[in-house]
């Protein structure tokens, strides 16, 4: 895995990807690098604007490209159901869940789920689901989830998972990236058929870390947060590479976590060890049966 690059990718023709939050950040770049390599992709954005401005910018720099946009807002699954049908059974080889929001003021989603755990985990779970039939359509699907370092920090709390009681910010957002590992790994056990996989980016420079002290009125904190990423970061390019390589990589395994060494890239995504919570399997069986009953989404194969 040594020095791998986003040039390392193998060539992706016929294949079919779709990147959800691809409008900015990693998502984008993540999209900009399945389009150069030959996959056919989507980029699943809430805003018509913003994705619409991604997809002029990938086509500007790749005019052979096969990019196209679709809508899907996490934060409401009447639209992640539209999103689904829209697509149908046609065989999807990659799906990246990326989109996420982070450490914000308490807000609900259209269905009444706390924002971040119901935009990071419950709206990639019930896509995930929704779109099962064309993952196992294709030969050798993936689905990439996107987590985070700060996954260590998380913990479930089934008894307040909405945050109805007491909300923190951060701890929210820890846990609903410990609930992205859960479910990346329970995918790969349950579902056979696709490779399931999570990455982490490590620091990267996005609109990630302003947005919830902007959205909180906290005019310090999103000064500290981008002199941060001015001086500190790495790009939203180098933090797209863990979720490149889980997509795309041959030697990449179902089950494991992508990420930098440290929270830079130094040449190389590597297998990174995942917080002792990720892996109790009784957790993620919990978290499963309640994503199902909150979301009206089953997972439905053919075996089931
Ligand atoms: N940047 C980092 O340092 C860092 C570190 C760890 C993990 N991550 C993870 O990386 C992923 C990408 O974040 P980023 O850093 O590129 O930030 P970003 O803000 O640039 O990208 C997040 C994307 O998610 C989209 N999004 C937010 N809510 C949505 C919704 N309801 N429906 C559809 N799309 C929605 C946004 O429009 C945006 O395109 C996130 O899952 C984040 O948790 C980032």
């Amino acid at each position: 895995m040594g020095g791998w690059r986003a040039a390392d990718i193998p060539d992706l023709t016929e294949r079919r990807a779709i990147v959800t939050g691809a409008n900015s950040g990693i998502g984008y770049h993540t999209a900009l690098e399945l389009a150069r390599h030959g996959a056919a992709v989507v980029l699943a954005c809430r805003s018509a604007e913003r994705g619409g401005a991604a997809l002029e910018r990938i086509r500007a720099e790749l005019p052979d490209a096969d990019v196209t946009l679709a809508a899907l807002d996490l934060a409401d699954l009447a639209s992640v159901r539209d999103f689904a049908a829209g697509h149908g059974a046609r065989p999807l080889d990659v799906l990246v869940n990326n989109a996420g929001v982070m450490a914000i003021p308490r807000r609900a989603t259209a269905d009444g789920f706390e924002m971040q755990f119901g935009t990071n985990h419950l709206g990639h779970f019930a896509l995930t689901g929704l779109l099962l039939p064309a993952l196992l359509a294709a030969p050798a699907a993936r689905v990439v989830t996107v987590t985070s370092a700060l996954a260590w920090a998380g913990r479930m709390n089934f008894d307040d998972l909405n945050g109805e009681r007491r909300y923190r910010r951060w701890q929210a957002y820890g846990q609903s990236k410990l609930a992205n590992l859960l479910f990346a790994k329970e995918l790969d056990r349950r579902i056979a058929g696709l490779t399931s996989l999570a990455a982490h980016p490590g620091y990267a420079a996005t609109n990630l870390q302003t947005a919830g002290p902007r959205m909180a009125g906290d005019r310090l904190g999103e000064r500290i947060m981008t002199m941060a990423n001015r001086l500190v970061a790495q790009s939203d390019a180098a933090g797209a590479l863990p979720s490149l390589y889980a997509a795309t990589a041959p030697d990449a395994r179902g089950g494991a976590c992508y990420g930098p060494r440290g929270f830079q890239q130094r040449g190389l995504p590597t297998r990174v060890r995942t917080p002792p919570a990720a892996g109790d399997r009784e957790t993620a069986r919990r978290l499963w049966e309640a994503s199902e009953r909150l979301t009206g989404v089953t997972y439905e194969t053919p075996a089931t």
